[in-house]
């Protein structure tokens, strides 16, 4: 079956984990009480504060919710509205030029040339939409937004979810197995599986110390870089 589209994770796949753990969350905690402060009415705001009060037991002061959400941050919670609040306080790193996303030097070449080549190239991962064009608007490799035809978060389902597959596909328009799933995290791979998508394990060796070999792959392609990835 040709291969028609590529469907990428991010965090451990396109872009490593420690850049997220150590950068990204770091910046997102310590500006999360002068974020909510400053911007807590805001409806697109307090909407997604308002989803994490109720989740602990209904009204209750920002003080309290920037606790919870800070506690969700060092726990590396993939809830859509802490990753959603999360897009909005990156912005302004993004925009200050406080950091640039990290890109493993394989990443942006091979997207490149898969586009190049007529495939259709998208994102799904937990961090939210917008965070995910901010990564990719402003990264070590420079603006990459360009190359993606779509972008998908947790709003269409977790990543663990085969239904959440079933949708992304049912979005792109293409058969399944015409769409290859790039992911670090094997229980994202098999859920893409169950939905009839192909699979890649992406086994960076900077972020996991123990190679995924033998049975800990599940039976999906593994690679530890994009370059080895023949479509
Ligand atoms: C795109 S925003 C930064 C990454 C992030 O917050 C995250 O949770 C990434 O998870 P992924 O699904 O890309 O492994
Ligand atoms: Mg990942």
């Amino acid at each position: 079956m040709p291969i028609r589209a590529i469907l990428t994770d991010i965090e451990g796949t396109t872009s490593s984990i420690s850049f997220v753990k150590d950068v990204l969350f770091p910046y997102a905690r310590r500006a999360l009480p002068g974020f909510v402060a400053a911007r807590g009415r805001e409806p697109g705001v307090r909407k997604w504060l308002d989803t994490v009060a109720l989740e602990n037991g209904g009204a209750c002061q920002d003080s309290v919710i920037v606790e919870v959400l800070q506690g969700w941050i060092d726990e590396d919670r993939k809830h859509t509205a802490l990753k959603a609040l999360q897009g909005m306080i990156w912005a302004d790193g993004y925009k200050s030029a406080d950091f640039t996303s990290h890109m493993y030097p394989d990443a942006a070449p091979a997207l490149r040339q898969w586009k190049d080549r007529g495939l259709r190239l998208y994102v799904y991962s937990s961090g939210s939409v917008p965070a995910q064009r901010l990564l990719f608007g402003h990264s070590d490799a420079g603006d990459l937004t360009e190359l993606f035809s779509g972008w998908f978060d947790t709003e269409v389902g977790g990543k663990r979810e085969a239904a959440s597959y079933a949708r992304i596909v049912e979005a792109i328009g293409l058969p399944a197995d015409e769409i290859v799933f790039l992911s670090d995290v094997v229980e994202e791979l098999d859920a893409a599986r169950e939905a009839g998508v192909g699979t890649v394990l992406v086994d960076r060796l900077d972020d996991y110390s123990q190679p995924r070999e033998g049975e800990a792959t599940h039976g999906h392609a593994r690679v530890t870089g994009f370059d080895q990835i023949a479509v």
